[in-house]
């Protein structure tokens, strides 16, 4: 166990962070284990309690791929994913957006405030929030690309910023839930990791954090001592060109570039089955993920 005297020394190391990051925005993208196990998410709520109470101004946007897939299963409805995309009809949104908006929402926003944070839950149609169109899925036959409608599943078209900016100003944690409105005021279930994104992107945030289910970036995932601690932009565009960045790491570190390129700070993708991951990468000189930087 810790002495005294240990925690005392690890407040202090903590200062120069705790000072450079005093009245910053972090976008933080919530989703994975983080969100199923209840210890985690416990954990991940204290996080946020911290860094609100040092001075930092964070805004949490959650996923919810797998309770929305069991809702769907209790009425009886399947999912099928083209490239790993879920189609989604009229009745998935309506359903994905009651769980994501009613249910999950609704839920952190709750455990924020039992933490004393003065969470507000939010979605993309309050105030203009999430602008969104349809995105289609890319499917590849025989080597040639053709585009598939896959229903409601959208991208981002535009963020209005003005009602997170007031919240924050005045003290408030918002809570978004990644639903988009479209042009006709159609909902459009969105990626959470881009929604984050492009958050953290119009409001240059000072950070976009994403909780992964992966340690981060590694340039051979077989050999441990080949993990990036920190990346340039243009080091990940090269690895997910030459395919070291593969499979479901390139979404993770394309939202991390489109955040930077909209005006982030910085980008990291951190560890979220791992207790405590926001405070280690965010107030040790080390981190313990991988920070995307220009
Ligand atoms: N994965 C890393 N190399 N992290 C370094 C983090 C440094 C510092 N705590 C920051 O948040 O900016």
């Amino acid at each position: 166990m810790y002495s005294d005297q240990d925690k005392a020394e690890i407040l202090v190391d903590a200062l120069p962070y705790i000072q450079e990051f005093y009245g910053t925005t972090v976008v933080i993208k919530y989703g994975g284990n983080a969100m199923i196990n209840d210890t985690l998410k416990e954990n991940v709520m204290r996080d946020v309690a911290l860094m609100k109470f040092v001075g930092i101004r964070p805004i949490l946007v959650h996923g919810g791929g797998p309770e929305i897939t069991g809702f769907l299963k209790k009425v009886g409805k399947e999912s099928t994913f083209v490239s790993g995309l879920r189609v989604t009809d009229e009745e998935t949104v309506e359903i994905a957006e009651m769980v994501l908006d009613g249910k999950l929402n609704s839920e952190i926003v709750g455990l924020l405030n039992l933490r004393g944070v003065r969470a507000v839950g939010l979605s993309g149609k309050d105030a203009g929030l999430i602008k969104a169109q349809k995105k289609l899925a890319t499917v590849y036959e025989n080597d040639t690309a053709h585009q598939v409608d896959i229903g409601y599943v959208g991208e981002v078209t535009e963020i209005d910023t003005g009602l997170i900016t007031d919240l924050l100003d005045q003290g408030y944690v918002p809570v978004v839930a990644p639903i988009g409105m479209g042009a006709h005021g159609e909902s459009y279930n969105i990626n959470a990791d881009y929604v984050a994104a492009e958050i953290a992107g119009a409001l240059h945030a000072e950070k976009l954090l994403l909780l992964t289910d992966v340690e981060g970036v590694y340039k051979n995932f077989a050999d441990k001592s080949s993990f990036l601690s920190q990346l340039r932009m243009d080091e990940a565009r090269e690895y997910i060109r030459s395919g070291i960045i593969e499979g479901g790491m390139i979404p993770k570190v394309e939202a991390c570039l489109r955040a930077l390129e909209a005006g982030a700070h910085k980008a990291h993708i951190i560890d979220g089955r791992l207790a405590h991951s926001i405070i280690l990468e965010i107030f040790t000189s080390r981190g313990i993920g991988t920070m995307v930087l220009r």
